[in-house]
């Protein structure tokens, strides 16, 4: 047995990133950290900040030259008062005038250094999210779509929203938040030490209680994030469950219900917000309490000082200054870690979306079509194929041979494989064992942009992406000209309806006067494939009814666009099974029934069956779907 033939469940659409999306989600609630997730996110970190090493370090060099300007006002203020006012009092401003001049200089300085730095940082941080924003992006939407099917709904657009705004939160007061604090309180301290060793001891001393206090505060702060990250998943997954299935919504009414369920979801993350803003409240009023106990401290101390000869009145006055510096950034930097600790645990999720395994390789080597006479023969060879390595197989060995330009209907009930074989045929997965060949080339071996010119797949409910009518019908064949759309249009018969739209071809799908039927989107999906003309079309009925004009309209059209090319059709109806070449009865993933549908409906098996007890309900009038 040639190797690809074999069962190969190494190659099988593991459980993919979706587990690992979940568990990333886990390590933002605290759990155990895994050294694999922060070296992924690490990972990211670093191709992020790369290109932008130059701009970072002048950027550094900015904060720090701030911070110098900033520290020496102080002490500029400290000999203008132990030096400048004696002498000024002496009647010499002389020295008075240089110090309020050299004051004055620095704090310009330190302002401009500051307008400096915050514009060059804020345009870092821009660069970055823009580049992580269209790379996650670019990334997620070439994930396979096995992935997609696997994790959990919404999870991809948290990736893509909430987790790279908490990276932008941390960008936009981080740069500022940790340079300007961190080389403010080293450079603050330093300078205490310097001036007087005891005030400087008393400062000291009161960090361990102010330590101890954010230690407290990060724990607290971290639970209670969790909590609210947690209500956010909920509260994004139910908002888009909903909108997503707005039509089931109202259908069943259930407005109500899910209004009442998001009012419960925001009331518990308005609960852990409150408890989060309590504990923020609880430490800034704490540090506010501590900065003002070394300043009674500090004033206390330092008379005694003074009056014992050890210390200037200048000295005290920088030294109350100094204490200032140094407690307002504490805030800061606690907000800072709590944002940091955010964009963290959104970087390791989004790391996780940039490991998620390939399951649907590009071939190195890619082979083209071959050019045959006749174009479009599908062998499926032993095809056998599971969604996860746990779950039980859909197809077991399935062999199929479709002839060039050959229609058939896919027959069968609920759950028979149908649409996983469409997807196998569409590459949209690859099979774990056997092979599918398209005129003799393995579909793993095709380069990608070729197979999707020559596998075409229409679905139930054609997707219209915002744009013209004509940008839809493109979409196979962006180079097309206006004249190749509308003969593609005329084609299919649905040029009129188009012509009738306010703009024509121009008019904007998703405007209002241009919204289309489901019938209206069915032919310029049909439209689509007559101007990409693959080798294969794979058709996933509709089964929203339609009147029947439209329904007649659909399909002619059909016709039209199944002439000359190989077609695959999941039938839910049997009027289309009926006009094809060829009917394939699906049971569990076996070809149970293969043959014109026409034999099949004069014989005993289950697609006369099927056709009888459709003939019976409907008295032949209407279509019904012919597994029901
Ligand atoms: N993304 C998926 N992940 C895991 N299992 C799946 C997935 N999609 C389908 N299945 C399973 O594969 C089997 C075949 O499903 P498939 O959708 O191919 O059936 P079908 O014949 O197209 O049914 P229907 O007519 O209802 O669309 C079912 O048992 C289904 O539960």
């Amino acid at each position: 047995m040639p190797e690809d033939r074999q069962e190969n469940d190494t190659a099988a659409p593991r459980p993919s990133g979706a587990p690992d999306v979940d568990r990333a989600a886990d390590e933002a609630d605290g759990r155990p950290d895994d050294r694999r997730l922060r070296e992924r996110r690490n990972q990211l970190l670093r191709t992020l900040l790369a290109p932008e090493r130059r701009r970072l370090t002048r950027a550094v060099g900015l904060a720090l030259l701030e911070n110098v300007c900033a520290l020496v006002t102080p002490l500029l203020i400290a000999a203008a008062i132990d030096r400048g006012v004696p002498a000024a009092a002496d009647g010499r401003w002389g020295p008075l005038t240089a110090y309020a001049a050299l004051a004055l200089t620095a704090g310009t300085a330190t302002a401009t250094l500051r307008y400096g730095f915050l514009r060059y940082s804020g345009n870092i941080a821009q660069t970055l999210l823009f580049r992580l924003r269209c790379r996650t992006f670019a990334h997620a939407v070439r994930l396979p779509l096995s992935y997609h099917e696997a994790a959990p709904s919404g999870s991809v657009v948290a990736r893509l929203s909430s987790d790279v705004e908490s990276v932008e939160e941390v960008l936009e007061m981080g740069l500022d938040g940790l340079f300007s604090a961190l080389f403010s309180m080293v450079g603050t301290v330093a300078v205490m030490l310097w001036l007087d060793l005891p005030m400087a001891a008393v400062v000291l001393a009161l960090f361990i209680p102010l330590y101890l206090l954010t230690r407290w505060f990060r724990d607290r702060s971290r639970r209670a994030y969790r909590r609210t990250r947690g209500a956010t998943e909920r509260i994004v997954q139910h908002t888009g469950e909903t909108y997503n299935g707005i039509r089931a919504v109202q259908a069943f009414r259930k407005e109500g219900e899910n209004t009442a369920r998001l009012r419960e979801m925001d009331a518990t993350y308005a609960t852990a917000r409150a408890a989060s803003g309590r504990v923020s409240a609880f430490f800034s009023g704490g540090v506010k309490l501590i900065g003002n106990l070394s300043l009674a401290l500090l004033l206390a101390l330092g008379a005694f000082r003074i009056a014992s000869g050890h210390l200037e009145a200048g000295a005290l006055t920088a030294f109350l200054l100094y204490v200032h510096r140094l407690y307002d950034p504490i805030d800061e930097l606690a907000s800072f870690a709590n944002a940091f600790s955010a964009a963290s645990a959104g970087l390791e999720r989004i790391g996780v979306l940039f490991h998620a395994p390939d399951t649907l390789p590009e071939p190195a080597d890619p082979r083209p079509l071959p050019a045959v006479a006749a174009p479009g023969r599908v062998r499926f060879e032993d095809v056998r194929f599971r969604y996860t390595a746990a779950s039980p197989h859909v197809l077991a060995g399935l062999d199929l041979d479709l002839a060039p330009a050959e229609t058939v209907a896919l027959v069968g009930t609920t759950g028979a494989g149908k649409s996983t074989l469409a997807k196998l045929l569409a590459r949209l997965y690859d099979p774990t064992g056997g092979r599918i060949t398209l005129d003799g080339a393995d579909l793993r071996e095709v380069a990608d942009a070729e197979l999707r010119s020559g596998v075409c797949m229409v679905t139930q409910e054609p997707f219209l992406f915002s744009g013209s009518v004509a940008d839809n019908i493109a979409l196979g064949r962006p180079d097309a000209t206006r004249e190749d759309i509308v003969a593609a249009a005329e084609a299919v018969g649905a040029h009129g309806f188009i012509s009738a739209l306010p703009e024509g071809y121009d008019s904007d799908v998703h405007k209002r006067g241009a919204g289309l039927s489901a019938g209206q989107r069915q032919l310029v999906a049909l439209a689509r494939v007559m101007l990409s003309a693959p080798r294969v079309l794979i058709l996933d009925e509709a089964t929203s009814s339609m009147d029947a004009p439209t329904e007649r309209a659909v399909h002619t059209a059909l016709h039209r666009v199944l002439a000359g090319r190989t077609a695959l059709i999941i039938a839910h109806s049997l009027t289309t099974a009926a006009i094809a070449d060829r009917v394939l009865v699906l049971e569990n993933g076996v070809v149970v029934e293969d043959g014109p549908p026409a034999v099949l409906a004069a014989g005993d098996g289950p697609f006369a069956g099927l056709y009888r007890g459709w003939l019976s309900a409907t008295d032949g009038r209407t279509h019904h779907p012919a597994h029901h």
